[in-house]
């Protein structure tokens, strides 16, 4: 599959990505780049591969083929010089349910080594509609209350590349509405991102790129699905 349109002045470049799980491929020679600005939604039926695409992108998954740029340096998804730029959010929230939801916060940026900004992150809870649960255990969270506090870390980080997997997920109305300022404000200020989705998020003035991934995987053969790794 060719890359997608090259961007002005490209960051992240993907090549040739290939990515396997249970000995079937679910990427193939996939391609695409990325400017500052810029947001990539991926699109695809369930099982197309968007989120092995995201935790390959987060150097979460193995990559069986395929090369990385950033900033026009090669670099494996896993170099701390890469991985310093991207905050990656997925279907599990990655929170201990016994720590309060603040706790939880705190560890998550202390781990991506953010400085703890108290008045930022009061403003950014407050921004969420978090302010008032977020001394709760984070297992008696509501699911969209969880979702929220996942944007609220991906906020605090700090990082370029955003990554996330159905960040819609749970959103209320409103929730979404935040999302969607929160893409704007990144992207407005040179941030990038990987958004997978089922539906249209509210998106305004951000350059949007799309990525089927229902349609990148149906050139392979039937051998190259089955006879991997
Ligand atoms: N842990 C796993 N082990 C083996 N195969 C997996 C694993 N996780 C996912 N797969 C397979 O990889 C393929 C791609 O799955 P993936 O989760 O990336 O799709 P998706 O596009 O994100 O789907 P959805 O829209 O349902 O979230 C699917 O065929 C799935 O069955």
């Amino acid at each position: 599959m060719k890359g997608l349109s090259t961007a002005a002045s490209t960051l992240l470049s993907i090549s040739s990505l290939g990515c396997a799980r249970g000995g079937r491929v679910v990427l193939r020679d996939l391609g695409f780049e990325l400017g500052a600005g810029q947001l990539l939604m991926l699109r695809g039926h369930n099982g197309a591969g968007k989120s092995s695409l995201l935790r390959c992108l987060a150097g979460l998954l193995p990559w069986r083929a395929g090369s990385l740029q950033w900033c026009g340096d090669t670099l494996s998804p896993r170099d701390p010089a890469y991985q310093r730029q991207l905050v990656y959010m997925g279907h599990q929230a990655g929170m201990s349910d016994a720590l309060t939801g603040l706790e939880n916060l705190r560890f998550a940026l202390d781990l991506m080594a953010v400085h703890w900004n108290e008045a930022r992150v009061q403003a950014v809870l407050q921004v969420l509609s978090l302010s008032g649960v977020v001394t709760r255990p984070f297992g008696r969270l509501s699911q969209g209350q969880r979702r929220r506090l996942g944007l609220a870390r991906v906020l605090l980080g700090e990082r370029s590349l955003w990554l996330l997997d159905e960040p819609d997920n749970c959103l209320d109305v409103q929730g979404e509405q935040y999302l969607g300022d929160a893409l704007d404000q990144h992207l407005s200020s040179g941030g990038m991102a990987v958004v997978a989705s089922h539906r249209n998020l509210v998106l305004p003035a951000v350059r949007v790129k799309v990525l089927d991934l229902s349609l990148a995987l149906a050139g392979a053969s039937k051998n190259e699905r089955e006879a991997v790794c």
